[in-house]
Protein backbone atom coordinates (compact mmCIF):
# COMPACT_ATOMS: atom_id res chain seq x y z
CA UNK A 1 0.00 0.00 0.00
CA UNK A 2 1.25 3.33 -0.94
CA UNK A 3 1.29 6.17 1.44
CA UNK A 4 -0.57 9.40 0.98
CA UNK A 5 1.69 12.30 1.44
CA UNK A 6 -0.36 15.03 1.12
CA UNK A 7 1.73 18.38 0.71
CA UNK A 8 0.44 22.08 1.62
CA UNK A 9 2.23 24.95 0.11
CA UNK A 10 4.19 23.99 -2.95
CA UNK A 11 6.57 26.77 -3.44
CA UNK A 12 10.78 26.30 -3.45
CA UNK A 13 10.84 24.35 -0.22
CA UNK A 14 7.21 22.18 -0.60
CA UNK A 15 7.53 21.83 -3.94
CA UNK A 16 11.59 20.19 -3.90
CA UNK A 17 9.84 18.04 -1.40
CA UNK A 18 6.92 17.00 -3.42
CA UNK A 19 9.41 16.20 -6.76
CA UNK A 20 11.48 14.01 -5.03
CA UNK A 21 8.78 12.37 -2.50
CA UNK A 22 6.56 11.66 -5.79
CA UNK A 23 9.69 10.14 -7.69
CA UNK A 24 9.49 7.02 -5.41
CA UNK A 25 6.84 4.17 -5.86
CA UNK A 26 5.86 3.74 -2.50
CA UNK A 27 4.39 7.43 -2.47
CA UNK A 28 1.28 8.78 -3.37
CA UNK A 29 2.01 12.24 -3.48
CA UNK A 30 -1.22 14.99 -3.44
CA UNK A 31 -0.98 19.01 -3.05
CA UNK A 32 -2.39 21.69 -2.27
CA UNK A 33 -1.27 25.69 -2.89
CA UNK A 34 -3.68 28.78 -2.58
CA UNK A 35 -1.34 29.91 -5.66
CA UNK A 36 -3.67 28.12 -8.95
CA UNK A 37 -1.09 28.80 -11.81
CA UNK A 38 1.84 27.17 -8.98
CA UNK A 39 -0.79 24.07 -8.75
CA UNK A 40 -1.38 23.94 -12.63
CA UNK A 41 2.83 24.29 -12.72
CA UNK A 42 3.13 21.39 -9.96
CA UNK A 43 0.72 19.17 -12.30
CA UNK A 44 1.53 19.98 -15.69
CA UNK A 45 5.21 19.29 -14.36
CA UNK A 46 4.68 15.99 -12.71
CA UNK A 47 6.10 17.29 -9.60
CA UNK A 48 2.09 15.61 -7.84
CA UNK A 49 0.52 12.84 -8.54
CA UNK A 50 -3.02 14.76 -7.52
CA UNK A 51 -4.44 18.02 -7.19
CA UNK A 52 -6.09 18.62 -3.56
CA UNK A 53 -9.49 20.69 -4.41
CA UNK A 54 -10.41 20.21 -0.53
CA UNK A 55 -7.75 20.36 2.39
CA UNK A 56 -10.79 18.44 4.54
CA UNK A 57 -11.23 15.70 2.48
CA UNK A 58 -7.24 15.06 1.59
CA UNK A 59 -6.02 15.99 5.18
CA UNK A 60 -8.49 12.78 6.30
CA UNK A 61 -6.95 11.10 3.49
CA UNK A 62 -3.42 11.62 4.26
CA UNK A 63 -0.81 9.69 6.42
CA UNK A 64 1.50 12.47 6.49
CA UNK A 65 0.69 16.03 5.59
CA UNK A 66 3.79 18.56 5.45
CA UNK A 67 3.29 21.98 5.47
CA UNK A 68 5.75 23.98 2.82
CA UNK A 69 3.94 27.50 3.59
CA UNK A 70 5.50 30.51 5.11
CA UNK A 71 5.54 30.24 8.93
CA UNK A 72 2.70 32.53 9.83
CA UNK A 73 0.35 30.59 7.28
CA UNK A 74 1.58 27.52 9.16
CA UNK A 75 0.81 28.32 12.28
CA UNK A 76 -2.93 29.17 11.04
CA UNK A 77 -2.60 26.10 8.62
CA UNK A 78 -1.67 23.51 11.78
CA UNK A 79 -4.81 25.43 14.00
CA UNK A 80 -7.17 24.68 10.79
CA UNK A 81 -5.75 21.08 10.17
CA UNK A 82 -6.61 20.57 14.41
CA UNK A 83 -10.27 21.00 13.88
CA UNK A 84 -10.59 18.12 11.57
CA UNK A 85 -12.15 14.61 12.34
CA UNK A 86 -9.36 11.97 11.56
CA UNK A 87 -10.42 8.01 10.99
CA UNK A 88 -6.62 7.31 11.34
CA UNK A 89 -3.66 8.68 12.65
CA UNK A 90 -1.90 11.56 10.88
CA UNK A 91 1.65 12.62 11.21
CA UNK A 92 2.12 16.43 10.81
CA UNK A 93 4.83 18.42 9.81
CA UNK A 94 6.51 21.59 8.59
CA UNK A 95 9.16 23.00 6.73
CA UNK A 96 9.79 26.10 8.92
CA UNK A 97 13.48 27.77 9.16
CA UNK A 98 12.15 28.97 12.84
CA UNK A 99 10.71 25.87 15.14
CA UNK A 100 10.16 27.37 18.46
CA UNK A 101 7.08 29.25 17.67
CA UNK A 102 5.78 25.87 15.34
CA UNK A 103 6.37 23.71 18.44
CA UNK A 104 4.93 26.07 20.94
CA UNK A 105 1.60 25.90 18.29
CA UNK A 106 1.76 22.02 18.11
CA UNK A 107 2.05 21.56 21.74
CA UNK A 108 -1.49 23.55 22.05
CA UNK A 109 -3.27 21.22 19.41
CA UNK A 110 -6.13 19.32 20.93
CA UNK A 111 -6.50 17.02 18.15
CA UNK A 112 -5.25 13.35 19.88
CA UNK A 113 -5.05 11.73 16.11
CA UNK A 114 -2.40 14.16 15.16
CA UNK A 115 1.48 13.67 15.87
CA UNK A 116 3.66 16.75 14.86
CA UNK A 117 7.01 16.46 14.05
CA UNK A 118 8.62 19.64 13.38
CA UNK A 119 10.83 19.34 10.31
CA UNK A 120 13.62 22.35 8.93
CA UNK A 121 15.89 21.17 5.63
CA UNK A 122 18.52 23.22 6.05
CA UNK A 123 19.25 23.73 2.57
CA UNK A 124 17.33 26.15 0.14
CA UNK A 125 18.25 29.31 -2.15
CA UNK A 126 17.67 32.63 -2.38
CA UNK A 127 15.13 32.05 -5.24
CA UNK A 128 11.62 31.17 -4.07
CA UNK A 129 8.30 29.63 -5.88
CA UNK A 130 7.71 26.27 -7.53
CA UNK A 131 9.61 26.94 -10.72
CA UNK A 132 13.16 27.13 -8.42
CA UNK A 133 11.96 24.18 -6.66
CA UNK A 134 14.25 21.09 -7.53
CA UNK A 135 13.82 17.21 -6.56
CA UNK A 136 17.48 17.21 -5.50
CA UNK A 137 17.51 20.39 -3.27
CA UNK A 138 18.06 18.21 -0.12
CA UNK A 139 20.88 15.65 -1.22
CA UNK A 140 23.21 15.79 1.59
CA UNK A 141 21.59 18.84 3.31
CA UNK A 142 20.75 18.42 7.82
CA UNK A 143 17.06 17.96 7.72
CA UNK A 144 16.51 18.80 11.68
CA UNK A 145 13.53 17.34 12.92
CA UNK A 146 11.91 18.84 16.61
CA UNK A 147 8.89 16.27 17.70
CA UNK A 148 6.11 17.91 19.87
CA UNK A 149 5.98 17.45 23.70
CA UNK A 150 3.18 14.88 23.05
CA UNK A 151 4.79 13.28 19.57
CA UNK A 152 5.84 9.40 20.36
CA UNK A 153 8.60 8.25 18.61
CA UNK A 154 7.21 5.76 16.19
CA UNK A 155 6.24 8.84 13.85
CA UNK A 156 9.74 10.71 14.23
CA UNK A 157 10.84 6.97 12.99
CA UNK A 158 8.28 6.62 10.02
CA UNK A 159 8.83 10.33 8.96
CA UNK A 160 12.76 9.80 9.37
CA UNK A 161 12.14 6.61 6.68
CA UNK A 162 10.09 8.97 4.17
CA UNK A 163 12.57 11.12 4.51
CA UNK A 164 15.64 8.56 3.49
CA UNK A 165 14.13 9.43 -0.37
CA UNK A 166 15.79 13.21 -0.08
CA UNK A 167 19.03 11.60 1.00
CA UNK A 168 19.41 14.38 3.39
CA UNK A 169 21.18 13.65 6.49
CA UNK A 170 18.13 13.78 9.83
CA UNK A 171 19.25 15.21 12.92
CA UNK A 172 16.90 15.75 15.94
CA UNK A 173 17.10 19.02 18.09
CA UNK A 174 14.86 20.76 20.60
CA UNK A 175 12.84 23.79 18.75
CA UNK A 176 14.82 26.47 21.23
CA UNK A 177 18.44 25.28 20.57
CA UNK A 178 17.54 24.55 16.84
CA UNK A 179 16.44 28.49 16.51
CA UNK A 180 19.61 29.68 18.67
CA UNK A 181 21.83 27.88 16.16
CA UNK A 182 19.82 29.00 12.85
CA UNK A 183 19.79 32.33 14.28
CA UNK A 184 23.58 32.49 14.57
CA UNK A 185 24.26 30.76 11.13
CA UNK A 186 21.35 32.00 9.19
CA UNK A 187 19.19 34.27 9.96
CA UNK A 188 21.30 37.01 11.77
CA UNK A 189 23.72 37.03 8.97
CA UNK A 190 20.74 37.68 6.58
CA UNK A 191 20.23 40.93 8.45
CA UNK A 192 24.10 41.98 8.42
CA UNK A 193 24.08 41.29 4.42
CA UNK A 194 20.85 43.52 4.07
CA UNK A 195 22.26 46.20 6.56
CA UNK A 196 25.75 46.02 4.47
CA UNK A 197 23.83 46.48 1.07
CA UNK A 198 22.12 49.31 2.55
CA UNK A 199 25.26 51.02 3.24
CA UNK A 200 26.57 50.18 0.05
CA UNK A 201 23.24 51.87 -1.11
CA UNK A 202 23.46 55.53 1.02
CA UNK A 203 27.36 55.93 0.35
CA UNK A 204 26.34 55.98 -3.45
CA UNK A 205 24.66 59.26 -2.60
CA UNK A 206 28.35 60.47 -2.88
CA UNK A 207 30.28 58.20 -4.54
CA UNK A 208 28.20 57.05 -7.42
CA UNK A 209 31.20 54.50 -8.47
CA UNK A 210 30.73 52.52 -5.33
CA UNK A 211 28.57 49.64 -7.51
CA UNK A 212 31.42 49.16 -10.17
CA UNK A 213 34.05 48.58 -7.43
CA UNK A 214 32.09 46.04 -5.62
CA UNK A 215 33.86 43.01 -6.35
CA UNK A 216 33.84 39.45 -5.46
CA UNK A 217 33.99 39.74 -1.85
CA UNK A 218 31.27 42.59 -1.20
CA UNK A 219 29.15 40.17 -3.81
CA UNK A 220 29.81 37.27 -1.85
CA UNK A 221 28.68 38.63 1.19
CA UNK A 222 25.69 39.75 0.33
CA UNK A 223 24.08 36.80 -2.02
CA UNK A 224 21.81 36.39 0.42
CA UNK A 225 20.22 39.58 0.62
CA UNK A 226 18.88 38.88 -2.31
CA UNK A 227 16.31 36.25 -1.25
CA UNK A 228 12.93 37.21 -1.12
CA UNK A 229 12.32 39.90 1.60
CA UNK A 230 8.37 38.57 2.93
CA UNK A 231 10.07 35.03 3.72
CA UNK A 232 12.83 36.75 5.74
CA UNK A 233 10.71 38.83 7.17
CA UNK A 234 8.63 36.02 8.01
CA UNK A 235 11.99 34.35 9.43
CA UNK A 236 13.06 37.32 11.16
CA UNK A 237 9.91 38.59 12.91
CA UNK A 238 9.29 34.86 14.57
CA UNK A 239 12.92 34.61 15.21
CA UNK A 240 13.34 37.66 16.79
CA UNK A 241 14.36 37.33 20.33
CA UNK A 242 17.03 35.89 19.27
CA UNK A 243 17.59 38.28 16.78
CA UNK A 244 17.64 41.39 19.22
CA UNK A 245 20.38 39.20 21.60
CA UNK A 246 22.70 38.91 18.23
CA UNK A 247 22.63 42.79 17.69
CA UNK A 248 23.60 43.01 21.38
CA UNK A 249 26.32 40.75 20.52
CA UNK A 250 27.24 42.28 17.36
CA UNK A 251 27.40 46.06 18.81
CA UNK A 252 29.73 44.83 21.70
CA UNK A 253 31.78 43.29 18.93
CA UNK A 254 31.93 46.12 16.81
CA UNK A 255 32.85 48.39 19.74
CA UNK A 256 35.63 46.26 20.48
CA UNK A 257 36.85 46.54 16.70
CA UNK A 258 36.32 50.01 16.93
CA UNK A 259 38.45 50.78 19.73
CA UNK A 260 41.46 48.36 18.45
CA UNK A 261 41.10 50.47 15.65
CA UNK A 262 41.52 53.77 17.38
CA UNK A 263 44.22 52.89 19.95
CA UNK A 264 46.11 51.19 16.77
CA UNK A 265 46.16 48.07 18.17
CA UNK A 266 47.74 46.50 15.02
CA UNK A 267 48.36 42.89 17.21
CA UNK A 268 45.18 42.63 18.01
CA UNK A 269 43.66 43.23 15.19
CA UNK A 270 45.57 40.99 13.51
CA UNK A 271 45.00 38.33 16.03
CA UNK A 272 41.29 38.95 15.62
CA UNK A 273 41.53 38.10 11.92
CA UNK A 274 44.13 35.20 12.39
CA UNK A 275 41.19 33.78 14.56
CA UNK A 276 38.32 34.34 12.35
CA UNK A 277 40.62 32.91 9.43
CA UNK A 278 41.01 30.17 11.42
CA UNK A 279 37.75 29.28 12.42
CA UNK A 280 36.18 29.57 8.97
CA UNK A 281 38.98 27.68 7.24
CA UNK A 282 38.29 25.05 10.14
CA UNK A 283 34.42 24.76 8.32
CA UNK A 284 36.26 22.64 6.19
CA UNK A 285 35.36 21.78 2.16
CA UNK A 286 31.55 22.99 1.44
CA UNK A 287 29.33 20.18 2.99
CA UNK A 288 25.91 20.96 2.67
CA UNK A 289 24.18 22.57 5.37
CA UNK A 290 22.50 25.91 5.86
CA UNK A 291 24.84 26.85 3.04
CA UNK A 292 24.06 24.85 0.03
CA UNK A 293 26.97 23.10 -1.85
CA UNK A 294 28.57 25.61 -4.18
CA UNK A 295 31.71 25.10 -6.48
CA UNK A 296 33.34 27.35 -8.04
CA UNK A 297 35.89 27.38 -10.86
CA UNK A 298 37.84 30.56 -12.36
CA UNK A 299 38.33 30.88 -15.68
CA UNK A 300 40.08 33.78 -17.13
CA UNK A 301 39.18 34.76 -20.92
CA UNK A 302 40.10 38.03 -22.56
CA UNK A 303 37.52 40.20 -23.28
CA UNK A 304 36.17 39.08 -26.58
CA UNK A 305 32.83 38.58 -28.02
CA UNK A 306 31.55 35.47 -27.82
CA UNK A 307 34.06 33.83 -24.91
CA UNK A 308 31.63 33.09 -22.38
CA UNK A 309 29.43 30.74 -25.06
CA UNK A 310 32.22 29.17 -25.72
CA UNK A 311 32.47 28.16 -22.24
CA UNK A 312 29.22 27.34 -21.99
CA UNK A 313 29.16 25.51 -24.80
CA UNK A 314 31.87 23.23 -23.60
CA UNK A 315 30.58 22.63 -20.53
CA UNK A 316 26.94 22.04 -21.95
CA UNK A 317 28.59 19.29 -24.24
CA UNK A 318 29.96 17.64 -21.26
CA UNK A 319 26.50 17.70 -19.49
CA UNK A 320 27.57 20.01 -16.81
CA UNK A 321 24.85 22.37 -15.47
CA UNK A 322 26.13 26.00 -14.37
CA UNK A 323 24.20 27.38 -11.40
CA UNK A 324 25.76 30.98 -11.81
CA UNK A 325 27.63 32.24 -13.96
CA UNK A 326 29.61 35.87 -13.03
CA UNK A 327 32.33 37.76 -14.79
CA UNK A 328 33.91 39.57 -12.04
CA UNK A 329 34.39 43.03 -12.44
CA UNK A 330 37.50 43.75 -11.16
CA UNK A 331 39.41 42.90 -13.72
CA UNK A 332 37.24 44.08 -15.99
CA UNK A 333 39.28 45.59 -19.57
CA UNK A 334 42.96 43.80 -18.23
CA UNK A 335 41.95 40.40 -18.33
CA UNK A 336 38.63 38.80 -17.68
CA UNK A 337 37.73 36.57 -15.35
CA UNK A 338 34.06 34.23 -15.14
CA UNK A 339 33.02 32.32 -12.04
CA UNK A 340 31.13 29.21 -12.79
CA UNK A 341 29.48 27.68 -9.98
CA UNK A 342 28.36 24.44 -10.50
CA UNK A 343 26.73 22.41 -7.84
CA UNK A 344 29.48 18.98 -7.30
CA UNK A 345 32.44 18.12 -7.27
CA UNK A 346 32.08 16.06 -9.72
CA UNK A 347 31.02 18.70 -12.24
CA UNK A 348 33.80 20.97 -11.13
CA UNK A 349 36.41 18.47 -11.80
CA UNK A 350 35.36 17.86 -15.49
CA UNK A 351 34.54 21.69 -16.33
CA UNK A 352 38.45 21.53 -14.91
CA UNK A 353 39.53 18.84 -17.00
CA UNK A 354 37.51 20.14 -20.17
CA UNK A 355 38.24 23.56 -20.62
CA UNK A 356 42.18 22.75 -19.30
CA UNK A 357 42.66 20.79 -22.27
CA UNK A 358 40.93 23.77 -24.34
CA UNK A 359 44.11 25.92 -22.93
CA UNK A 360 41.95 27.99 -20.54
CA UNK A 361 43.64 29.52 -17.71
CA UNK A 362 42.01 28.37 -14.41
CA UNK A 363 41.76 28.05 -10.88
CA UNK A 364 39.27 25.68 -8.71
CA UNK A 365 38.01 27.11 -5.05
CA UNK A 366 37.37 24.52 -2.59
N1 LIG B 1 13.73 29.49 0.99
C1 LIG B 1 14.56 28.73 1.64
O1 LIG B 1 15.74 28.71 1.29
C2 LIG B 1 14.07 27.92 2.79
C3 LIG B 1 12.81 28.10 3.32
N2 LIG B 1 12.38 27.32 4.36
C4 LIG B 1 11.02 27.47 4.89
O2 LIG B 1 10.15 26.95 3.92
C5 LIG B 1 8.89 27.61 3.99
C6 LIG B 1 8.47 28.04 2.60
O3 LIG B 1 9.47 28.82 2.05
P1 LIG B 1 9.75 28.83 0.48
O4 LIG B 1 9.41 27.52 -0.11
O5 LIG B 1 11.10 29.40 0.29
O6 LIG B 1 8.69 29.91 0.02
P2 LIG B 1 7.93 30.06 -1.38
O7 LIG B 1 7.42 31.45 -1.41
O8 LIG B 1 8.77 29.58 -2.49
O9 LIG B 1 6.71 29.05 -1.19
C7 LIG B 1 5.63 29.22 -0.31
C8 LIG B 1 4.42 28.63 -0.98
O10 LIG B 1 3.34 28.62 -0.04
C9 LIG B 1 2.15 29.02 -0.72
N3 LIG B 1 1.19 29.51 0.28
C10 LIG B 1 1.24 30.65 1.00
N4 LIG B 1 0.19 30.71 1.83
C11 LIG B 1 -0.52 29.57 1.64
C12 LIG B 1 -1.71 29.04 2.22
N5 LIG B 1 -2.36 29.70 3.17
N6 LIG B 1 -2.16 27.85 1.77
C13 LIG B 1 -1.49 27.17 0.79
N7 LIG B 1 -0.38 27.62 0.22
C14 LIG B 1 0.11 28.81 0.64
C15 LIG B 1 2.63 30.08 -1.70
O11 LIG B 1 1.70 30.29 -2.74
C16 LIG B 1 3.93 29.46 -2.19
O12 LIG B 1 3.75 28.62 -3.30
C17 LIG B 1 9.05 28.76 4.96
O13 LIG B 1 8.46 28.40 6.18
C18 LIG B 1 10.57 28.89 5.14
O14 LIG B 1 10.90 29.32 6.43
C19 LIG B 1 13.15 26.30 4.87
C20 LIG B 1 14.39 26.06 4.36
C21 LIG B 1 14.97 26.87 3.31
O1 LIG C 1 20.77 30.53 0.34
C1 LIG C 1 21.34 30.24 1.40
O2 LIG C 1 22.56 30.33 1.55
C2 LIG C 1 20.57 29.77 2.57
O3 LIG C 1 21.00 29.98 3.66
C3 LIG C 1 19.30 29.03 2.29
C4 LIG C 1 18.44 28.78 3.49
C5 LIG C 1 17.44 29.71 3.79
C6 LIG C 1 16.59 29.48 4.87
C7 LIG C 1 16.75 28.34 5.63
O4 LIG C 1 15.92 28.12 6.67
C8 LIG C 1 17.72 27.40 5.34
C9 LIG C 1 18.57 27.63 4.25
Amino acid sequence: MKRTIFVIGLGLIGGSLAKCLSQSNKNHVIGYDIDRKTIEFARMNGIIHDVSTDIVMTAKEADIIILGTPITETIEMMYTLDTITYDHDVILSDVSSVKKPIIDAANRLQNRKIQFVGGHPMAGSHKKGITAAKGHLFENAIYVLTPSKSCQSSPVEQLQEVLMDTKSNVVRLGANEHDEMTGVISHFPHLIASALVQQAKKWQDTHEFIPKLAAGGFRDVTRIASSSPELWQDILYHNKQKMIQLINDWTEEMTALKQMLHENEKEQLTSYLEQAKDYRDGLGAKKKGAIPAFYDLYVDIRDQTGAIASVANLLAEESVSITNIQILEIREGIMGALRLTVSTKEEQQKSYQVLQEKGYDLMLEE
